[in-house]
């Protein structure tokens, strides 16, 4: 199949996969997306009772799993507490791999014409500043697209004013006041920034680098969704801290965070 969507309307096979979940899962509508990013796998247990469970790769658009043996799913799950319905996309299409826009889009577009009308977006990123150790999530209150890309195409002019949602941080902050935030800049990736341009990224006032989030959060304005973002430092950006993080650091900052960003994102899904 065409991996791409280039000779598709990518509008049409978003309707397709929601259709295709709404059947599968028998929700008519989901109330809320999340994508979780590295580190915050851990989320969808502790959201609620899983309604159903689909392959990716089954769902209209989206790819067979690039990790193999990970089979990516895509979860609907009714929240405890709430009675509200998430939608857990476990498949990101990151720009790196080369699909398109229109893959890196699909997610947010399917969750839409689902029905979600709020996006949690999660990532792992490289932090700017030597208070966030690794293991630290950050609000993030705005992005800087280094890209050079756009998920939208054609004369659609779509205002990005408030993008990560102010309310939504607010109501984040009522679940732990001591999160703090930062603006995101988006790189192509998949190579990490060399130590100059993190200094750069600084320059224009990143405070966290990563390879993901930016495309999909204008992605999900344009299909009217209200936007929370939350990153995961799991490591200092190249040449913020003298000595280099070993790899394993990371991965055991990570998991050692994972308890507690799980719990948080939890609970402000539930709000
Ligand atoms: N661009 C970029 N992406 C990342 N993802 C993770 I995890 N760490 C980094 C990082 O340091 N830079």
């Amino acid at each position: 199949p065409d991996d791409t969507l280039s000779n598709v309307d990518p509008f049409d096979i978003a309707a397709e996969a929601a259709a295709y979940i709404a059947q599968v899962t028998g929700v008519e509508s989901h109330d809320i997306a999340l994508v979780l990013g590295s580190g915050w796998g851990g989320a969808a247990e502790l959201l609620g009772e899983t309604i159903a469970e689909i392959p990716s790769h089954e769902v209209p658009g989206f790819s067979a799993p690039a990790v193999h043996g990970h089979v990516a799913t895509i979860r609907s799950i009714r929240i405890s507490d709430s009675g509200k319905t998430a939608l857990v996309l476990g498949s990101r299409t990151h720009f790196y791999e080369g699909k398109g826009v229109r893959k890196v889009a699909h997610g947010m577009r399917t969750a839409a014409a689902a029905g979600c009308k709020t996006v949690i977006l999660t990532n792992g990123c490289g932090g700017l500043n030597p208070n966030w150790k690794p293991g630290t999530p950050v609000l993030i209150a705005d992005h800087i697209n280094l890209t050079a890309a756009s998920p939208i195409e054609g004369a659609n002019f779509v205002d990005l004013t408030d993008l990560y949602s102010s309310r939504l941080r607010e109501v984040a902050r009522t679940i732990d006041s001591s999160l703090d935030e930062g603006v995101y800049a988006q790189f192509r990736g998949p190579h990490y920034e060399t130590p100059a341009e993190v200094k750069m990224a600084g320059v224009l006032g990143a405070d966290l680098v990563g390879m993901s989030t930016t495309l999909e959060a204008i992605a999900a304005r344009q299909v009217g969704m209200e936007i929370l973002g939350i990153s995961l430092v799991t490591n200092l950006a190249a040449g913020i801290s003298p000595i280099a993080l070993s790899h394993q650091e990371v991965i055991e900052a990570g998991q050692a965070a994972g308890p507690r960003i799980s719990a948080l994102l939890a609970d402000i899904a539930k709000k």
